[in-house]
């Protein structure tokens, strides 16, 4: 099974990430590597046209032959560097990014899962890819081009002062309206760079959404509706894409301008130079090479910024995930427990006054409750009671806005979220199961380093939910892919499910309606299963049928956020109205018997 390491060792999870730092951490070495060979090359790019002149110069006295070898090395070597340093770069790029990608995956483990549920899936998972992309591009271009191409452009003019100021002085005003004019387009690219990523984030988690509800979208003949939706979604994708193209498709046609009008400017003025004499053919050929040159590290320099942009937007998307709480984190008043021993009090979960919201309207109000720590316990309540939110703060998905709840014994906020999971056996509403075989389905969440539980320890609890058959019966037994194209039924993945939590052997388990897809003969033995599991431990069960809540040695009503019952069945027909009412009006579910009172 495979473990998760921090990504950052030592470093603090929370910090917010930067790009710069994150690129140097543990490979300064190739860093400066990088950026001796790109200075080289650089300078190597810069002394080509001097040496150019030189040769000129040398040609005129029929000397060519040594500055022609000079010039053909100096330029060899500048590749050679150019092309080392962009690979060097692009590596220790990839190495952060791995490090990004790793640290996102961690982050939103740890998160609530109702952040994570409002951040949304799809959403979450274009930050491993569209967003990690943009961020590599500004990479590609922010700590080496763009400062070299900086340095080029200062260094060309610098050259170009020496070679002849006063067309200089007639290059930079021709160039300068040119230059205010991409500050402009590339402070109005941000803003829209992000609201594309926004928008792109938007698209893909609807989109997975849809592909999540795939099979009821058929079957109620949605898929125009859904069409409908999604393309309002790509439509305002394009038009802020299209609004992008206009302001980015106006940087190069602005620059070539300047520089169409720059070079015009210097040809009239550098002709009028040479003919006083104040210029030479050398120079002034070497200062037409230079100011030519200065074409790319302009355009690199204005795509540069804008690919940056880019970047950062995208980095601004990864640290709003960084900046997620992790659920696990310390209370800030009490010390951390390190090995909660089980209370002799007599409750496995009790609940104090509690309340709750998920936004502004209380869910639950004021609960107070309490499950012994054997047996069999139902929760019962309408649709929307409240009953799995109860559940949520028992596994600590959920934190009480209020009042206390405690777990075995302990306060919740005194566990470890990692060793109170260990006690509880927790079967959620939808029986999630995972990609994967039906042997790491299982074992999931037992520690990575054993080989793992026998075959006989996994065929036992297979056994007991009824599903040691069929397993046996797969070609590929354990080790069969669930989760593709061939899959268990409903009712098999049902079952999986309970088997899982047998094999942790919890000290208290939680299940949520957990005979909705069983047929009569397996639901009655799965009864008796929970029944065996209730007799030396707590068995919280949300409840709908009345088969589960008969067997129940407790009951808890819930009514709209609040308990108003909690005692044994029959007790709570005869004295506890809103029970007698739910049970007489048939609202709690019952198969395989007619409902009827005690
Ligand atoms: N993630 C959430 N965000 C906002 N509101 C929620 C969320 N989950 C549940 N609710 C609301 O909280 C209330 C209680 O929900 P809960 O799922 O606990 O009820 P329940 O009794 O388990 O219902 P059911 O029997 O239908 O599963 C409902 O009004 C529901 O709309």
């Amino acid at each position: 099974m495979a473990t998760v390491t921090p990504s950052s060792p030592g470093r603090n999870p929370d910090a917010r990430f930067r790009i710069l730092p994150e690129l140097a951490h543990g490979a300064r070495l190739s860093v400066i590597t990088v950026a001796v060979l790109a200075l080289f090359s650089t300078g190597a790019t810069l002394a080509l046209p001097m040496v150019a002149a030189r040769l000129i110069t040398a040609l005129q006295s029929g000397e060519a032959g040594t500055w022609g070898l000079v010039l053909i090395l100096i330029g060899l070597a500048a590749t050679l560097a150019g092309a080392l340093s962009a690979y060097l770069l692009a590596r220790t790029a990839q190495n952060m990014l791995l490090r990004l990608r790793r640290r996102t995956i961690e982050h939103t483990l740890a998160a609530e899962v109702r952040d994570t549920q409002r951040l949304g899936a799809g959403d979450l998972s274009t930050r491993l890819t569209a967003d990690a992309m943009n961020v590599k591009r500004a990479i590609d271009v922010g700590p080496l081009q763009l400062p070299l191409a900086v340095l080029v452009l200062l260094g060309t003019i610098v050259i170009m002062a020496l070679l002849d100021w006063v067309l200089l002085l007639i290059t930079i005003a021709s160039v300068g309206l040119a230059f205010a004019g991409v500050g402009l387009l590339v402070m109005a690219l941000k803003r829209r760079y992000l609201h594309l990523q926004g928008v792109i984030g938007g698209l893909a988690e609807k989109f997975v959404g849809a592909l999540d509800a795939l099979p009821v979208v058929k079957a109620y003949r949605a898929e125009p509706a859904v069409l409908r939706d999604l393309s309002d979604d790509v439509e305002e994708v394009r038009r802020v894409e299209v609004s992008v193209a206009r302001y980015e498709s106006l940087l190069g046609p602005v620059l070539n301008l300047g520089q169409q009008i720059a070079l015009v400017s210097v040809l009239i003025g550098g002709g009028v130079r040479l003919v006083d004499g104040s210029l030479t053919l050398a120079e002034f050929v070497a200062f037409l090479m230079y100011l030519l040159q200065l074409a790319a590290p302009l355009m690199t320099a204005v795509g540069g910024i804008a690919t940056l942009q880019q970047g950062l937007a995208a980095r601004d998307r990864f640290n709003e995930v960084f900046a997620l709480p992790a659920e696990d984190r310390p209370h800030p008043t009490r010390p951390t427990v390190a090995a909660p021993v089980p209370s002799p009090s007599p409750a496995a979960v009790r609940l104090r006054d509690v309340e709750f919201a998920y936004d502004t309207d209380p869910v639950l109000r004021g609960v107070d409750l309490q499950v012994p720590e054997r047996g069999l316990t139902s929760l019962v309540g309408l649709s929307g009671a409240g009953k799995s939110t109860v559940l949520g703060l028992v596994e600590g998905f959920l934190t009480a806005d209020q009042g206390q709840v405690q777990v075995l014994g302990r306060d919740r906020a005194d566990w470890s979220l990692a060793d109170l999971r260990s006690r509880i056996g927790y079967v959620d509403q939808r029986f999630t199961l995972l990609r994967g075989t039906i042997r790491s389905n299982l074992t999931l969440g037992l520690p990575a380093d054993s080989t793992g539980p026998a075959d006989t320890a996994l065929f036992d609890v297979l056994d007991r939910v009824d599903l040691g058959d069929v397993v046996r019966a797969l070609p590929d037994g354990l080790d069969a892919v669930i989760g593709a194209g061939s899959d268990l039924s409903g009712g098999q993945r049902q079952r999986l499910a309970l088997a899982r939590m047998l094999l942790h052997q919890p000290d208290l388990v939680l299940l949520d309606e957990p005979t909705s897809q069983l047929d009569s003969i397996t639901e009655a033995r799965l009864r008796s299963t929970v029944r065996d599991l209730a007799a030396d431990r707590a068995v919280l069960v949300v409840a709908h049928r009345m088969s589960t809540v008969r067997e129940a040695d407790h009951v808890i009503v819930l009514d709209e956020g609040r308990v108003v019952a909690q005692g044994t069945h029959d007790d709570l027909v005869r004295d506890c109205a809103p029970y007698a009412a739910l049970v007489n009006g048939q609202l709690l579910l019952d198969r395989d018997a007619p409902l009827a009172l005690a």
